[in-house]
């Protein structure tokens, strides 16, 4: 399995506040991966420190191989879209393009152009006139351009009205569709991550509570649900993510290693929502007794 971004113990310290810690996850190449969690859980810092733009306090991270901005064949390996979706306001579309194309080896023109025209981004517009939407559309038709490994979004359609942000997404799944780019972007939507990723990790309080492939997890959490949970707890190899009680039972929401049923309790699937919200929720519930 070739991997294209392996965090090992990494972390990021902003004097005493730790943004992200101990973070060792590998990402498979070829994978849309959706990385969500709450404000302030280290998603940008993670995205930052991929692209290089922040430095390590802790631990390492290589992306396509190597250190990230280790040189300029490794920068033109990643494409990467920050949350601003930064351009420069003086510069017109089209010199953005013509800049676009000095600075990466692997420019694609036709692609960009194409891209350009089909959004009705107007050549001659100087980027600080367009909107914020547009502006964008601008940030993102840069990176797909560059014909990077991986690209790196920072909350890529925050900005977009609902029909955009379906057009892009459909877009990503088709410039994914051949495997050869790999992508890691940031949502607060899961719905969003649901349509386009096959990989998920989620960030919460600066730690990863949990990556992986999207159909494993969810093959490998199932709700339970009883009138009464026994005190003495659950099975080995069964553990609770998250709890919800109402007056008519308990039901867990729990990640097994093996099969679960025989217990005497109703076992049913778990949505990919339900699965990021339970896991962003916080803490491991306790059940009575175990307090
Ligand atoms: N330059 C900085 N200086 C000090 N603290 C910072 C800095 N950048 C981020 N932080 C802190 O690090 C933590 C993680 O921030 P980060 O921006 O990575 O979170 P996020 O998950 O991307 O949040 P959001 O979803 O709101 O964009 C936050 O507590 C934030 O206040």
């Amino acid at each position: 399995m070739s991997v294209v971004l392996r965090a090992q113990g990494l972390g990021k310290r902003y004097r005493r506040r730790w943004a992200l810690s101990d973070c060792t996850l590998e990402v498979p190449a070829g994978r849309v991966v959706g990385l969500v969690g709450p404000n302030g859980a280290g998603k940008s810092t993670l995205l930052g420190l991929a692209a290089g733009l922040l430095t390590p306090t802790s631990g390492t991270i290589e992306v396509c191989g190597e250190r990230p901005a280790a040189g300029s064949a490794q920068l033109a390996k990643v494409g990467f879209v920050a949350q601003d979706t930064p351009t420069y306001a003086r510069l017109t579309v089209a010199e953005h393009l013509k800049l676009g194309s000095r600075l990466s080896p692997g420019w694609d023109m036709r692609l960009a152009t194409e891209r350009v025209r089909r959004l009705g981004l107007p050549p001659d517009q100087r980027a600080g006139n367009l909107s914020g939407g547009q502006r964008a559309q601008l940030a993102l038709t840069l990176a797909l351009a560059k014909r990077p490994r991986l690209l790196i979004l920072d909350e890529p359609v925050a900005a977009l009205d609902p029909l955009a942000r379906n057009e892009f997404l459909r877009e990503l799944g088709d410039a994914t569709a051949d495997r050869e780019i790999s992508v890691v972007h940031s949502s607060h939507l899961v719905s969003d991550v649901e349509r386009v990723c096959d990989h998920l990790i989620v960030l919460v309080g600066s730690r990863v509570r949990i990556a992986g492939d999207v159909r494993e997890l969810l093959a490998a959490h199932h709700l339970i649900s009883a009138p009464h949970f026994d005190p003495a707890g659950l099975p080995p190899g069964v553990h609770a993510v998250s709890a919800d009680r109402t007056g008519r039972g308990t039901t867990l929401l729990v990640r097994a290693d093996g099969p679960i049923d025989g217990h005497g309790w109703t076992v049913a699937p778990v949505g990919l929502e339900e699965l990021v919200l339970a896991y962003m929720s916080g803490s491991t519930p306790v059940l009575e007794g175990q307090r």
